[in-house]
């Protein structure tokens, strides 16, 4: 059985200040729960993060597919290493439409987040638009052959895998938790004849408007095992109380 996890991704929201106090107010409330926790700040501060994190896990909301040298503007696995970061969002679809991230970039962050000890936090989801043509499963898939391309069954416990219908992000529009259950359980199965029964250990998160109100019914799907929460997560009430939905 895959474990539990809540994950924030606070995007390019918080300064330093309110940064330290939210983080601080996580630390303080994940005695009360009963999952693993991750914040994801922006950049800048996943390094004070890394020092007060208590037994919250850092994320990263991005990696370079570079290893070192002269890639302005870039940070590598090592790097994230060096400042004791645990895990990295890869293929967040906002990377991917806005920064043109690609399946075979995703892959190699993947790697080189694997080879330096990082969890991978594996992003997948449809558009509005693929849905409605009902490509959805088709398009999921393929992002996960790729992203996941070349890995060993050993490195499954360091993957987790998102899934986030781009048309539920910050948009208020959550996916109904049957329509999640039924991609989640197609995620499972897909990564299931790529990896054999290991990969049901993989934590399959739901990502997408998930706020207190909904992540109880979300949660409480077969294969959903936890969220990647945006907006909600810039609270500490809102992400606590997401946290305890299980
Ligand atoms: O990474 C998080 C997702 O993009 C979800 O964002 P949201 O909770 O604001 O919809």
């Amino acid at each position: 059985m895959a474990r539990k996890i809540v994950a924030g991704n606070w995007k390019m929201n918080m300064l330093a200040d309110d940064g330290q106090q939210l983080i601080q107010e996580i630390v303080k409330g994940a005695a009360e729960v009963d999952c693993e926790l991750i914040v994801c700040p922006a950049a800048p501060f996943l390094q004070s993060f890394s020092m007060l994190k208590g037994n919250v896990k850092i994320g990263a909301q991005n990696v370079s597919a570079f290893d070192n040298g002269a890639y302005t503007g870039e940070w590598s696995a090592a790097m994230l290493k060096s400042i004791a970061v645990n895990y990295a969002i890869v293929g967040h679809s906002e990377r991917r439409s806005l920064f043109g991230e690609t399946d075979d970039q995703v892959n190699a962050k993947v790697h080189k987040l694997l080879a330096d000890g990082i969890k991978p936090i594996v992003c997948c989801g449809e558009t509005l638009e693929q849905r409605e043509e009902k490509l959805e499963k088709e398009v999921v898939k393929l992002q996960l052959v790729k992203a996941l391309d070349g890995l060993t069954e050993e490195s499954l416990e360091n993957i987790v895998v998102a899934y986030e219908p781009v048309w539920a992000i910050g948009t208020g529009v959550t996916a109904s938790a049957e329509q999640a259950q039924e991609m989640h359980a197609f995620i499972r199965s897909t990564l299931v004849k790529l990896f054999g029964d290991r990969a049901t250990e993989i934590p399959l998160l739901y990502g997408g408007s998930c706020k207190p109100a909904n992540a109880k019914e979300l949660f409480a799907c077969e294969d959903i095992d936890g969220g990647l929460i945006g907006g909600a997560s810039l609270k500490s009430e809102s992400f606590l109380a997401i946290a305890q939905s299980f």
